[in-house]
């Protein structure tokens, strides 16, 4: 095994009762890298993070963390080894500050009369500022509620606290989503910067134009299959995309409507 991979699936599926979901893939994410995941609707992205990140356990195959076998029973056991997943709804409370979603629930605590425990709210305002500003991200009140932001702050929010609660391989599901250009561009930059600071990050989506400047490697899911890893060096925008799109079949479709009347 190499010990480069921070983590690795070999040969995993993943059956529900008939349904294939994954068939034999295998994934190795390199430390420090950006690993895109591509595929279409249905083509097992869900599946695949979900075995990362501890909720679905493999129905065969192995999941190596470190060169070493894991097998967990939940998703807390994943995050304690340093892999964070950030899921599409984020897990945001809206109608909470910025700086309390920043901690939710592992806020700074100090003595009230020197008795009991409270949250130090100015203490948890004054870090998630800083440490949000330290990652490119300018909040003007850490106490606002975190629905007055943007959806492409809030995706911001949300890795930026993962990196402080000591992420080691960050998952993202479709952080771009949902999201313009602008905001997609300062989530890409949120990225990088995180791998500048040697995280490992497997970036999920379906937006090859995303995918493409910020990863280092890409695999394509396909139906449960994977059709492969390339590293950029090997292929290039256009084969991804052709490869997504099915080729042969994208072709043909094409020329079917250059020819159709609408
Ligand atoms: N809990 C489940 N029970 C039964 N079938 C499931 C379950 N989860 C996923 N599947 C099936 O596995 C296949 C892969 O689904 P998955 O959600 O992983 O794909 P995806 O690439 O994330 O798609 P999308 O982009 O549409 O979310 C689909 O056929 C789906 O119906």
């Amino acid at each position: 095994m190499n010990d480069d991979n921070i983590l690795a699936l070999e040969n995993v599926s993943k059956f529900f009762g008939k349904v294939i979901a994954l068939n034999g893939v295998t994934l190795r994410l390199k430390r420090g890298e950006v690993h895109c995941l591509l595929g279409d609707n249905g083509a097992g992205k869900s599946t695949l993070i979900k075995t990362l990140a501890g909720v679905h356990a493999p129905s065969s195959g192995d999941y190596l963390v470190d060169g070493e076998p894991v097998h967990f029973d939940s998703p807390k056991e994943a995050l304690d080894l340093g892999i964070a997943t950030v899921y599409q709804d984020l897990a945001l409370v809206p109608l909470l500050s910025v700086a309390r979603n920043f901690f939710m629930g592992r806020e700074p605590q100090k003595k009230r009369f020197g008795l009991f425990s409270v949250m130090d709210l100015d203490l948890a305002a004054v870090t998630s500022r800083t440490k949000l500003a330290e990652m490119g991200i300018n909040v003007r009140d850490p106490h606002q509620p975190i629905g007055t932001m943007s959806g492409g702050e809030k995706q911001c929010l949300a890795i930026a606290r993962a990196i402080h609660f000591g992420a080691r391989v960050l998952i993202l599901d479709e952080p771009t989503a949902a999201l313009g250009v602008k905001q997609s561009f300062n989530v890409l930059k949120l990225i990088h910067k995180a791998r500048e600071k040697g995280i490992s990050v497997i970036f999920i989506t379906h937006n090859v134009h995303h995918a493409y400047p910020i990863g280092d490697s890409f695999t394509l899911l396909n139906r449960g299959r994977s059709m492969g890893t390339f590293t950029k060096d090997t292929i290039s925008k256009n084969e991804v995309l052709d490869m997504m799109a099915g080729g042969a079949e994208m072709q043909q479709m094409m020329s079917e409507l250059e020819g159709a009347t609408i």
